[in-house]
């Protein structure tokens, strides 16, 4: 699913306008039914007080106080100067008409301690046209909505959220629901902004498909749809040569588990073959609870020498899990990453050694993938003062360098060469676990050697990962489910998507 910035859902409401065509008073007639069909569904019988701007997200509030108006209701206006839109007015004239209903207005910060904050609260004070952050008379007024203590239910943002740049730090309502239209918003992807969204639910308002069609856009939501696209069912004439060969080079003494999580995550993702090099102290550990991956082994206790085989036979190499970051396993890096030509896969620890050596940067091939979480992409890349800048910056290192950045997190954001962004949206909390890193690293290099190339590879990959990991929740519970579970559930995640 695409995700537009605020200007394109402008556009958007005024191509569906001109098109559709539809008056704009209409489209929000409809906004505010969508709203108050969910708010019938949710709170049936609660009192309401409700709080608009004089924008239209303001008018969106008081055509759903005009729509529940049965209800016990109060609407409060905060009153600035400014003149309303002209939706805006004719909501208010047409709310005027109903003398049942009680409009107040807030003029002056001492009007603000009169306030009667009753029931649930809905919040149409400022959408997607907030262009500065809140201060004075409305800062003042979210801070005390904030504190009621009240539910708090916000129309398509919560009052001083930007829709698609950083809020952090500025004053912006904290709801429990958000009710959104038609489309999510890049603020609904930051975890920066999740204590302030609460729950979104995306209501369908009916905006023009075709410009949604037409309409590039950079960022996207990964979902079924993408999938269905990326996902190549397997050949039925396959024999194991078919599937590919890979190569981990992961573990070190007491970090052995980590190899074994990868590797056997790498079988399950369907490869043919996969080749484990380990300091040796891992052999048997692999042996045994592995047989079907074969074994190279090095010297010492962590991977330090050069590797004997020629790389040239494996479809795709990941490095990272449990590695360590010894002197002599940076020189092995730098030895790999200089002979090998194909796309790897490097999480961790390979991360890591390239934070300490960074000109091993450009010894990565073109194509590869990182798989960083936040701190290692901070120690690779350096500091941002947001989430937006951090994914910014991820997006402008994966162009310069020509390599796919898996930027961890809630929704793990793909960032391509090409500049598109996707934004996975499987996944739980369940998942921050010892471990669940080592089983993607597996997951990506399994589906690298069965031959996806890697934008699809990374795609379908972070959300087969995120859907085990959903399931397994499913069954679980996520404060129960560990790593390994990721990996037993992912044959039930890929016959979900093959159902698709
Ligand atoms: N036809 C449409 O365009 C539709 C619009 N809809 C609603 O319209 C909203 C967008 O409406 P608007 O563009 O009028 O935007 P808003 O209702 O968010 O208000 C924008 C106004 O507030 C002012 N403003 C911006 N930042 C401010 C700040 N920090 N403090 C005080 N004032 C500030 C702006 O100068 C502008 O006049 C959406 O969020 C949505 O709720 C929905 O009704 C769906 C249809
Ligand atoms: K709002």
């Amino acid at each position: 699913m695409k995700i537009f910035n605020a200007a394109q859902i402008r556009e958007w409401d005024q191509y569906t306008i001109s098109h559709d065509p539809i008056s704009s008073i209409d489209l929000m007639e409809k906004a505010a039914k969508a709203c108050v069909r969910w708010i019938n569904q949710y709170f049936p019988e609660e009192s309401l007080t409700i709080f608009c701007g004089k924008g239209n997200n303001g008018g969106d509030g008081l055509a759903i106080a005009r729509l529940l108006s049965k209800r016990d209701i109060t609407v409060y206006i905060l009153d600035t100067t400014q003149k309303g839109t002209d939706d805006f007015q004719e909501n208010l004239s047409r709310l005027e008409k109903l003398p049942h209903v009680e409009i107040r207005f807030i003029q002056t910060e001492e009007n603000i301690s009169e306030v009667n904050f009753d029931g649930v609260l809905i919040d149409a004070l400022l959408g997607s046209g907030l262009n500065r952050p809140l201060q004075g008379i409305t800062a003042r007024l979210v801070e005390r909505i904030n504190q009621s203590g009240n539910m708090v239910v916000s129309i398509d943002l919560p009052s001083g959220m930007f829709a698609d740049q950083s809020s952090l730090n500025n004053p912006q309502i904290k709801a429990d629901h958000t009710l959104s239209f038609q489309s999510y918003k890049r603020a609904f992807l930051a975890a920066e902004n999740s204590l302030h969204c609460g729950e979104v639910h995306i209501l369908e308002i009916g905006l023009h498909p075709e410009f949604y069609n037409n309409t590039p856009s950079r960022d996207e939501q990964t979902d079924e749809d993408i999938i269905y696209t990326v996902y190549k069912p397997r050949n039925s004439f396959g024999h194991k040569g078919t599937f590919g060969h890979a190569l981990l080079i992961a573990g070190s003494y007491g970090k052995i588990g980590a190899a074994v999580l990868s590797a056997e995550a790498c079988l399950r993702s369907g490869v043919g073959l996969v080749t484990c090099h380990l300091p040796s102290c891992g052999y048997t550990i692999m042996q045994t609870s592995l047989p079907e991956v074969m074994v190279s082994t090095d010297v010492d206790k962590a991977i330090s020498t050069t590797i004997e085989t020629d790389l040239s036979m494996y479809k795709a190499l990941g490095i990272g899990p449990g590695l360590g970051t010894a002197s002599e396993t940076r020189a092995l890096l730098r030895e790999v990453l200089t002979q090998y030509d194909r796309s790897v896969v490097m999480d961790a620890d390979a991360l890591n050694c390239v934070a300490k050596e960074p000109e091993l940067l450009a010894l990565i091939p073109a194509g590869s993938i990182l798989t960083p979480h936040p701190k290692e992409f901070q120690r690779l890349f350096g500091d941002t003062s947001n989430e937006f800048d951090r994914i910014d910056l991820a997006s402008q290192k994966a162009k310069e360098l020509d390599l796919i950045i898996v930027l961890k997190g809630h929704h793990t954001l793909i960032a391509l060469p090409d500049g598109r962004r996707f934004f996975n949206s499987t996944g739980n909390a369940g998942m921050a676990t010892g471990g669940s890193g080592d089983v993607l690293t597996g997951i990506l290099t399994g589906l690298l050697a069965q031959g996806y190339p890697g934008d699809d590879a990374a795609i379908l990959g972070v959300y087969l990962h995120g859907l085990a990991g959903d399931l397994a929740a499913e069954k679980l519970s996520m404060e129960a489910m560990i790593a390994g579970d990721i990996i037993r559930f992912l044959g039930q995640a890929y016959k979900s998507i093959a159902e698709m």
